[in-house]
């Protein structure tokens, strides 16, 4: 009888009441009914406590410590009343028992922060992803609003009126009598140094009068100010073509419906999605209500931003590069309502918007839009849980869309929208592969560039095209071995060869940064002759340098693009053609739209078909797909070249001809088969620590725990065994796959089997909900 084991464990009520017990009888004898406030603490307890509130924060005339649901209070906490942050989620006059309860200490914030919509969502998500609420409250208000960045505590001065009256009779000095009068006539309180520069004196005179209560204090919170200015010059929406004219329509409709509908636009490379969803918003905008669109980190370049505020007046801009204080003065203004368009990474599917019209979400299937610390929300997810709370549409777009988003295409569950073309007719780029083991046999000198693809390059740069190559791995090489012995150099930390990294002469590790010094013979068999084997980015550089010596090479990878802006700076560049070939990791295969590039270069299209990650073909297939089709954006077409061990791969078979149903046709009932996504919702618990041992029996626990519970349900359980980085930072790790068709029981199970283990002090834990990332 599962339901029966499931609902005798008060842990798994999912949908909590805040207040959800009456109280007892002999409670209720002494029963009062007093102001009380739940609290949920930001670290700690998930459920919320009871504290009294006094009457002090019940006064709306006092707005700046008026308690609400949304606002931050102290209160103290345990037997040393240690005072804690929390979040006030619930006020309202309750009977209390004769159980006396604490009282809260301060109401931090002075406006609230969190409105209820958010509230709601926060409380869904902490069930959804496992997680505190009070871990989901943090992840909605960014730190630098929390923190109140950009503002700062002024001293203001002036006058009390009582001293005010008699100005002329007190004995003072002349300065000091000059002080009074500017003070006192002046309609506004004033700082200190405004104060000395409106009475021509120094600040000395003027603390003397503090000092003798001659003048009054107080401090305020002041923002920093300083405008934003997006200096661009107006664009008009294009006339769209028949194919985006349907696309439109489909989201009018929904818009007009007044109901949430997600609709999943499919269009291939440069078939004007954009375009679409920017006139969509353009028309919520006309109803004066807000839009908020994520875009992938990656793309959030001021070219993305430019592209907004050449349609809307009053945009927004959220990603993670920003200052505390930017992000605070962006937030402020989403809330206030003046904005029309938020843009935005993952978090800014938390925008306070108040009036919330539509939300898209741009090249959705991007891992960036999953977090990878707690909570570990998908943005998409989240959104799709807004969009239905606040009743507004969701436009998923993507030329290569997650199956996830896909099979609720399939299933009824959202709207599939086609756009099969790409705009002004354009046909999609011809894809053909080189097979590397025929190359491998054939070459003489050895290289990353194929003896078909260094042609494909001649050509197009002589015809004044540029070139974008793509390989998906950065450093120099990607492993140092010794031909002789096999040693290979690892980190110590962790599980994983080091890269070598050339321009700053260290082997460094990709995951915990360790740096060492490349040897310069074999540690193991004192063999001279070492290697650098394998080919990064940095490797490849060189090799086009040198075979293209006449031509000019931009790198983008995560190494050459740390400083902030560079990644603009050089997609600029290239734009303006001051270099003709491009060559990078992941990071230059998305969404650019350069019309003068005609020929792609894929370098290796096999450096994830191996990831020991279900979803290994998946990003495969997109990596590949979407890189492809950075050429023939323009009259002058444009081919690609895709050089792979492993051409009759699913995968790239379906990317070589721009087909994502075949590849969805072809991968969807392997996941079917394991029950992987989207048939099977899947939960990744990763448990880490310093010895073997005692991890592996807390997870062999949780997994048994979870089958007895599971009963006859189709909970599918892989493990416990070895991450596949089975050692990181110097933790060991072990993770454990469950999964099943039904959602919240999975969801449910896994929450009562981790609260009820007993957790060695030396092991952590974590649970992923819809894991993107498999390592
Ligand atoms: N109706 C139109 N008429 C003329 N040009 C258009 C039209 N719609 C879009 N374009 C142009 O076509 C190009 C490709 O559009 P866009 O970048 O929106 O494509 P996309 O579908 O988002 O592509 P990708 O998925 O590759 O990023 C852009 O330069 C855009 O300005
Ligand atoms: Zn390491």
């Amino acid at each position: 009888m599962p339901s029966a084991t499931l609902s005798s464990v008060p842990t798994l009520v999912v949908q909590r009441s805040l207040f959800e017990s009456d109280p007892a009888p002999w409670e209720l004898d002494a029963a009062e009914r007093r102001r009380v406030a739940s609290i949920v603490l930001v670290e700690g307890l998930d459920k919320p406590l009871d504290y009294l509130a006094p009457d002090r924060f019940a006064d709306k005339g006092k707005p700046e410590i008026y308690l609400e649901p949304g606002r931050r209070v102290r209160v103290p906490l345990g037997r040393g009343n240690r005072s804690v942050t929390g979040y006030c989620v619930e006020v309202g006059i309750k009977e209390v028992g004769s159980r006396p309860l604490k009282e809260v200490l301060a109401v931090v914030d002075s406006e609230r922060l969190v409105s209820a919509p958010m509230l709601r969502l926060t409380r869904w998500m902490a069930d959804y992803y496992l997680c505190n609420w009070g871990q989901a409250l943090e992840a909605v208000v960014p730190a630098g609003v929390r923190a109140r960045a950009g503002t700062r505590e002024v001293l203001l001065l002036h006058v009390p009126t009582a001293v005010a009256a008699r100005i002329s009779s007190i004995d003072v000095t002349d300065t000091q009598r000059r002080i009074l009068e500017t003070l006192a006539a002046s309609p506004k309180p004033l700082a200190i140094k405004q104060l000395a520069g409106r009475a021509g004196c120094t600040v000395a005179p003027i603390n003397v009068l503090r000092k003798q209560g001659l003048i009054a204090e107080h401090t305020e919170r002041v923002d920093v100010g300083d405008a934003l200015e997006h200096d661009v010059a107006r664009e008009l929406p294009k006339q769209l073509n028949p194919d985006q004219a349907r696309a439109y329509a489909a989201i009018e409709a929904a818009l007009d419906s007044g109901k949430q509908r997600t609709i999943l636009l499919h269009g291939v490379t440069g078939s004007g999605k954009t375009e679409v969803y920017l006139q969509a918003v353009e028309k919520v905008v006309s109803f004066g209500r807000q839009a908020i669109v994520l875009v992938p980190e990656i793309s959030l370049t001021p070219q993305t931003v430019r592209r907004f505020a050449a349609r809307f007046d009053r945009i927004a801009v959220l990603h993670s590069h920003q200052s505390d204080v930017e992000r605070r003065r962006h937030w402020r203004r989403i809330a206030s309502g003046e904005v029309q368009v938020v843009v935005g990474a993952r978090s800014a599917v938390f925008s306070p918007a108040k009036n919330l019209g539509l939300i898209v979400i741009d090249e959705e299937h991007e891992a960036t839009f999953k977090q990878d610390t707690a909570p570990r929300y998908h943005a998409r997810t989240v959104a799709q849980r807004r969009s239905e709370d606040e009743g507004v549409p969701l436009v998923l777009a993507s030329a290569t869309p997650s199956l996830d988003a896909w099979w609720e295409t399939q299933t009824g569950q959202s709207e599939l929208v086609e756009m099969p073309r790409r705009v002004a007719n354009r046909p999609m780029p011809a894809v053909r592969t080189i097979d590397l083991r025929e190359e491998r046999d054939r070459r003489g000198p050895r290289g990353a560039i194929s003896r078909v693809l260094y042609q494909g390059m001649r050509e197009a740069l002589s015809d004044g095209g540029q070139v974008i190559l793509l390989l998906n791995r950065r450093g120099f090489s990607t492993h140092v071995q010794c031909p002789r012995c096999g040693f290979a150099l690892k980190c110590p930390h962790c599980d994983v060869a080091l890269t070598f990294h050339r321009a700053d002469h260290v082997a460094l590790c990709h995951w915990c940064d360790f740096r060492a010094e490349p040897p310069s013979a074999c540690p193991d068999c004192q063999n001279p002759g070492i290697l650098y084997v394998g080919v990064g980015t940095q490797k490849l550089e060189d090799e086009v340098r040198a075979r293209f010596a006449e031509h000019k090479v931009l790198r983008m990878d995560a190494d050459a693009m740390r400083k902030p802006g560079s990644h603009d700076t050089a997609l600029e560049a290239f734009r303006r053609g001051e270099a003709q070939i491009l060559l990078g990791t992941q990071m230059i295969a998305k969404g650019l739209d350069f019309p003068n590039v005609t020929l792609v270069g894929v370098v290796s299209a096999d450096t994830a078909i191996h990831w020991p990650d279900f979803r290994a073909s998946e990003k495969t297939f997109q990596l590949v797909t979407q890189v492809a089709g950075r050429t023939g954006r323009s009259d002058r077409g444009g081919r690609v070249l895709v050089q792979t061990f492993d051409p009759e791969h699913p995968a790239i078979a379906a990317a070589t001809r721009h087909d994502f149903a075949r590849f969805a046709d072809g991968e969807l009932p392997e996941r079917k088969a394991l029950l992987y996504p989207p048939f099977g919702s899947l939960v990744r618990i990763v448990a880490r620590g310093d010895a073997r041992d005692p991890i592996e029996a807390v997870l062999t626990a949780t997994a048994e725990r979870l089958r007895s519970q599971a009963g006859e349900s189709d909970l599918r359980i892989t493990g416990p065994g070895p991450a596949p980085l089975a050692r990181l930072r110097g933790k060991f790790r072990f993770n454990l796959l469950v999964r099943s068709a039904d959602r919240d029981r999975l969801h449910a199970l896994i929450r009562d089997a981790m609260g009820r283990a007993k957790l060695p002090k030396a092991v952590e834990w974590i649970a992923d909900v819809d894991p993107v990332d498999m390592l």
